[in-house]
């Protein structure tokens, strides 16, 4: 039987309505509460996101929770605009009131219906429940023929009962049924048997939507909200970056991508347009202050990020090898490909042409690569500009007569500075041990031991690469010989191995010019 409702007209079997409860069971996540303004422009986000129905808050709960789903009633076109309440008189009729303004209005309003929830929480016998049912949805129709009822804690109730109160509803005006899986409770099976037998058992429930609203206590929203689209749901109630009550409601992204990429399994659509998702999320956790953790589907910050060498070597030779989506089709510019200790030769020759260094020979990417690993086992993060740093180090370096090898230091507040060096002087590898006013003067000694010369010192200036303590340092030393001037530069996590490799640099680039004026002076 085809599906006539008073807001989407004839429902296409196919098609799935998605109801985002961000604003109400969200907004119900400790610490997630929105002021109007910011549930303002939630709202208008999600009206351009494409949700059908957008559950705008629980107008009795206060005023201000009044006041934002009335605002967002009168300004917000699109999406159906829904107010929560329970059975009672006061809370649909405070709900009514607030959706009034809106082009396309649905009350919904719920009442626990499990064995446990009526005896302990509302300590209400099932007929008195039952008669709930009949009276709240009955009193909502007189302000919207759009009315959803829920029976709380759905997953929990005895399946008699369940299907009576569904009766109840739908033949007192109810045009959405939603049984939620309020805890979490359930598992995939539960979701079909209950769907299918309400399907199959309550008359009337082949005129109306059904709808699954799942929490995600144990991990699995998710894939209970996509068994009860498949048992005959077609409304899925579903947050942004999952928030809500507890561990969270199913995620909207989530289900959305599920279906999108899994048309095989889930042969249905909706109205997402799902490159906006990624601006959603973010605008939400700002709002909140909330981030996503990194590895959180499609829209943490590693769901297209690859660091692992063979992962990165597939993504360089065909993206579908290791992505099952595209990046951009939720909103995020393109995959990452992120220099870390485990990535390979080809990720970071990858990497190098992109930043401008495609015609490094082998040789130089060699050396490279091996200072990147080793950059990379002892930094978190290798940002560009610290491979930048390093392979400008390493392409200046190529032909040079003085090579750094090695350095340790001692320096402190008591001990006197101390530097063991080595340099490869002409291929042969030499070392000296010298003193100095501090660590750095002292390196600098043995470098004059090592390879004298009678170039001045002009300048020694030290900067950071990127943040942090971690960061490599960048050092520059101004060498002057015969009114000759050059400067050198070394980057290194220590800044007094930066020191050594920009005294190093100047001084090959010193030798250089003597060596252009001066073709036989070769040696020291
Ligand atoms: C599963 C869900 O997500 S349900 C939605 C949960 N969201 C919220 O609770 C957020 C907003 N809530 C609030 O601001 C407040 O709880 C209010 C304004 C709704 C009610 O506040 P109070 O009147 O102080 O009641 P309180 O919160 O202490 O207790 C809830 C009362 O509602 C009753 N109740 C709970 N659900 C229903 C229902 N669906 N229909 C009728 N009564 C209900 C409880 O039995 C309890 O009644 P009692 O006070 O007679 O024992
Ligand atoms: C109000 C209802 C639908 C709810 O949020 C739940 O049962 O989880
Ligand atoms: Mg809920």
């Amino acid at each position: 039987m085809t599906i006539i409702h008073p807001n989407f007209g004839t429902m296409d079997a196919s098609r799935v309505i998605i109801f985002d409860t961000t604003l109400r069971d969200g907004e119900q996540s400790p610490g997630f509460s929105m002021n109007l303004d910011e549930k303002l422009r939630m709202a208008e986000t999600l009206a351009e996101l494409g949700v059908d129905v957008l559950e705008a808050g629980f107008p009795v709960a206060s005023p201000g929770d009044f006041e934002a789903v009335n605002r967002i009633a009168q300004s917000i076109k699109g999406p159906v605009i829904c107010g929560l309440a329970r059975s009672g008189v006061a809370d649909i009729t405070r709900a009514g009131e607030a959706i009034r303004p809106a082009e396309r209005k649905r009350i919904h309003t719920f009442i626990s219906t499990s064995p446990l929830h009526m005896k302990y929480k509302l300590r209400m016998e099932p007929d008195a429940v039952l008669e709930a049912v009949i009276a709240s949805v009955t009193l909502a129709r007189n302000f919207t023929d759009d009315v959803e009822w829920s029976a709380e804690d759905g997953t929990r109730t005895d399946m008699e009962f369940l299907l009576r109160c569904v009766e109840a509803a739908i033949k007192a005006g109810a045009t959405t049924i939603n049984i939620p899986d309020t805890v979490g409770y359930a598992v995939p099976e539960d979701m079909t048997r209950i769907f299918t037998t309400v399907r199959e058992k309550v008359p009337g429930a082949d005129q109306i939507i059904l709808s699954s609203h799942c929490h995600n206590d144990l991990g699995l929203a998710v894939a209970n909200t996509l068994a009860g689209v498949r048992a005959g749901a077609r409304q899925i109630e579903c947050t942004i970056n999952g928030i809500g009550e507890r561990a969270g409601n199913a995620s909207l992204e989530e289900v959305v991508m599920a279906i999108r990429t899994r048309p095989d399994a889930n042969p249905y659509h909706h109205n997402i347009e799902t490159t906006r998702i990624l601006r959603t999320s973010k605008l939400l956790a700002t709002i909140t202050g909330f981030d996503v953790q990194p590895n959180k589907a499609i829209v943490g910050r590693n769901a297209f990020a690859h660091e692992s060498g063979i992962h990165q070597d597939g993504m360089l030779k065909n993206a579908a090898t290791y992505e099952i989506m595209t990046p951009e089709s939720v909103g995020w510019q393109k995959t990452s490909l992120v220099m870390g200790k485990h990535s390979g030769r080809a990720a970071f020759r990858d990497k190098l042409s992109l930043l401008g260094y495609g015609d490094i020979g082998d040789n130089a990417l060699n050396d490279a690569f091996r200072r990147f690993k080793d950059l990379a086992d002892r930094k978190k993060i290798v940002y560009d500009e610290d491979i930048v740093a390093l392979v400008d180090d390493e392409v200046t370096r190529g032909h040079q007569r003085v090579k750094f090898v090695s350095l340790e230091t001692w320096g402190g507040s008591k001990a006197k500075p101390r530097a063991l060096l080595e340099l490869e002087i002409d291929g042969v590898i030499q070392s000296a041990d010298c003193l100095g006013d501090g660590p750095v003067d002292a390196t600098f000694n043995a470098i004059h031991a090592l390879f004298p010369h009678t170039a001045n010192l002009l300048l020694f200036s030290v900067g950071a690469v990127t943040e942090g303590t971690d960061a490599q340092a960048r050092c520059t030393v101004r060498l002057e010989e015969d009114g000759k001037m050059v400067d050198g530069q070394g980057a290194d996590t220590d800044t007094i191995v930066a020191a050594a490799r920009a005294y190093v640099h100047a001084l090959n680039k010193l030798i250089t010019k003597r060596t252009r004026s001066e073709p036989a002076a070769l040696s020291a």
